[in-house]
């Protein structure tokens, strides 16, 4: 359900989609920490009513840039627009149109989920009403709880409702998930799902390879500060995975397999080599998560759930 106010804001969007501005705008972001590069020229254009994902392994720059999309960090260089304004000079209005969740929000653990909702909403000009916001992160029957009752998971969805209590335009999360078990994730998706649903941007950051797939129309693959791929999930696949591999056994026994850019090309010569079943025949890709390892020159792999059970 949207209040009134959030059919206007998110109206606001679709007119500023219209004339083609970005939502978020970044060209040549530059980032020193002392003698550690941690941004090296980074491009992002993300239209308005995107999920964007920034993937990528641990120190490749990935909150550094979120950091200064939000404001809440200095850059050394470039150019970086966010909702039309420079997130260093922005002002108070800006940021009400900028929500950001913070990880371990200091709201008072003897507070209800409700009240603290509540007195969130009144720092904003426009805000959402509190039992819409309860309601689209699945908290409406922990509204009474003490937030010092509520399990990880939960406090978690309370730091997203306080994100999006004031109506934001565009929603900026650093790692959401980190530490969550994979039903809690699976949860986690939902509301961004829900939110995106509705119109708010979303850019958010992830080394779970699997969370930018399922929630990112568009994915940049950042590597030691520099983005090293960009585009939809599948179509990163289909640009870096390079060749098929089709494998069968000949009629001696003997396992054969073969690269191919060409896999349909092979299994119709087969076809006509075979009377009848192929035996053996197997096609493979390479997953998203080949891809992505090769991208990012890991030798250990992205962390996957299963690494977190
Ligand atoms: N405040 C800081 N002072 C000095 N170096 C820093 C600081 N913050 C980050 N760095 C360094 O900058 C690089 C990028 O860090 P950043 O936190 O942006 O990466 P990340 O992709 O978010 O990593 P992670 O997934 O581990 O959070 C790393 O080498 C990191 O050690």
């Amino acid at each position: 359900m949207t209040t009134g106010t959030t059919q206007v804001t998110k109206a606001a969007g679709a007119r500023a989609a219209e004339t083609g501005q970005l939502a978020v705008d970044v060209r040549g972001l530059r980032k020193r920490y002392g003698p550690v590069t941690a941004v090296d020229g980074i491009d992002l254009a993300v239209p308005h009513g995107e999920v964007f994902g920034i993937l990528g392994p641990n120190g490749a720059g990935k909150s550094t840039t979120v950091e200064i999309l939000q404001g809440h960090r200095t850059r050394d260089g470039g150019e970086v627009s966010v909702l039309g304004a420079d997130p260093a000079t922005a002002g108070r209005d800006w940021r009400a149109r900028v929500g950001i969740v913070w990880q371990d929000e200091s709201a008072p653990a003897e507070l209800t989920v409700r009240e603290t909702v509540s007195h969130f909403a009144r720092y904003y000009p426009h805000p959402r009403s509190p039992a819409d916001v309860l309601d689209l992160v699945g908290l409406q029957e922990k509204a009474d709880s003490r937030i010092k009752a509520l399990s990880g998971g939960q406090r978690r969805r309370l730091d997203v409702a306080l994100g999006i209590i004031g109506d934001p335009n565009l929603l900026l999360l650093d790692e959401p998930t980190t530490g969550f078990d994979p039903a809690a994730r699976r949860q986690f998706w939902d509301v961004i799902r829900a939110l995106a649903d509705e119109g708010t941007t979303v850019v958010l950051t992830t080394h779970y390879l699997q969370e930018a797939e399922a929630l990112a129309d568009r994915i940049a693959v950042i590597a030691r500060g520099r983005v090293v791929a960009e585009g939809e999930p599948a179509a990163l696949r289909r640009e870096y995975g390079g060749e098929a591999v089709v494998e069968w056994t000949e009629p001696d026994g003997g396992p054969r397999d073969l690269r191919t850019t060409t896999p349909t090309r092979t299994v119709a010569e087969l076809m006509s080599r075979f009377d009848g079943e192929i035996p053996g025949l197997r096609i493979s890709r390479p997953s998203l998560e080949d891809v992505y390892l090769r991208l990012t020159g890991q030798e250990d792999g992205p962390k996957s759930e299963e690494d977190e059970r």
